[in-house]
């Protein structure tokens, strides 16, 4: 998938096949408040309040506390974004906008919105510093209170647009008893595969303020435990697990980290257990340019000093585990996400 200027009619169209557009004026005046603007709506509540009824420009403003002049310039540019629809003097939401932004809809990347907003914003200004100097953060060692529940809401919410295909396309064993969730505190991964498999047991290892911040869905919150501690660092155990979840997790540890830890799980698995690593892949640049693998892949080399993966380069790590490689699963729904699958022998 691809985040494209579509011309609107013939005449654009040429302008943009003929090169006569200044895409880099897009990308660095336009880009940025559009996405801080899709930001500031959902922390304010204006995707809510619209869903709640509230239709006018000043009864948007009012429900969410903000002053009538920039409210308006920000329903006009949610327009020209399709996250809003304007009609006989009245906002309505688009079936998008709906889906994915409304906070109480099932699908609902609202809480990411807001963690970005309050707390990675600030830190994108740094990004110019990490290019020269190659130090990046380490986001988990600088989170506060508030902002530990604010991320882990963050992961809960897209976790649940991930879990999905995840669920569905994972080739695990359906007489798989033990799982082993590394970094999985937000529960839903673990949770689908509870609910997929009757007999599973998933053990969820992540960080002690992971932990504490953790909700796990009720129906099948008695299988699952947590457990508070360190990947990096934790002993995996021998021949304890039908599979091992990484999720979401490689982009944040280096490649020496990353190797180690291989090893370890390649230790903890039960003969034919499985490797997932489910993770945002990096385009090799002799591949195909792919958006999503490699804008996050700053962004994590940025907030992790670390960054995303090539596929070959997970493998590597598996190989040198002494596991066999499997399957390489490409999620149709999520741009650049694979899950990159080694097995015990
Ligand atoms: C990006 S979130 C991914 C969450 C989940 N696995 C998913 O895919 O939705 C990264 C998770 O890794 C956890 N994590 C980071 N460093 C860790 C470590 N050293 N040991 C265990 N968990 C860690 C974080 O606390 C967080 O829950």
């Amino acid at each position: 998938m691809q985040l494209r200027v579509a011309p609107e009619n013939p005449l654009e169209w040429l302008a943009l096949k003929t090169n006569q557009v200044p895409i880099p004026l897009l990308h660095v005046q336009m880009y940025f408040i559009m996405a801080k603007a899709v930001m500031e709506a959902a922390d304010a509540g204006v995707f809510d309040a619209i869903h709640q009824g509230k239709n006018t420009s000043e009864t948007i403003a009012k429900a969410c506390h903000l002053h009538p002049r920039p409210t308006a310039q920000l329903l006009t540019l949610l327009v020209s974004m399709e996250y809003l629809s304007f009609d006989n003097d009245q906002f309505r939401l688009t079936s998008m906008a709906q889906k994915w932004i409304v906070s109480e809809s099932p699908h609902s990347v609202h809480a990411i919105a807001v963690y970005n907003n309050r707390v990675a914003w600030d830190w994108v200004s740094n990004l110019g510093n990490y290019l020269r100097t190659g130090q990046g953060m380490e986001s988990h060692e600088v989170f506060d209170e508030k902002q530990w529940q604010l991320y882990q809401d963050a992961m809960q919410s897209v976790a649940k647009s991930e879990v999905r295909e995840f669920e569905k396309r994972v080739p695990i064993s359906k007489k798989a008893t033990r799982l082993l969730d590394i970094g999985g505190a937000n529960g839903q991964y673990a949770a689908a595969l509870c609910r997929k498999l009757p007999n599973l047991e998933a053990i969820i290892l992540d960080l002690p303020e992971a932990i504490e911040n953790s909700s796990l869905p009720e129906d099948v919150r008695s299988r699952i435990t947590c457990r508070a501690g360190n990947a990096l660092t934790d002993d995996l155990g021998e021949n304890q697990y039908d599979a091992v979840l990484l999720s979401n997790v490689a982009h944040h540890f280096t490649e020496a980290q990353n190797q180690e830890l291989t090893a370890r799980v390649a230790r903890s698995l039960r003969k034919d257990g499985i490797f997932i690593v489910n993770e945002f892949i990096r385009p090799a640049l002799d591949s195909t340019p792919e958006l999503v693998g490699s804008s996050s892949s700053l962004f994590f080399g940025l907030t992790s000093t670390s960054g995303n993966w090539t596929v070959q380069e997970i493998q590597a790590w598996q190989r040198a585990a002494g596991l066999k490689i499997y399957k390489t699963i490409r999620y149709f729904t999520i741009p650049g996400m694979a899950m990159v699958i080694a097995k015990k022998s």
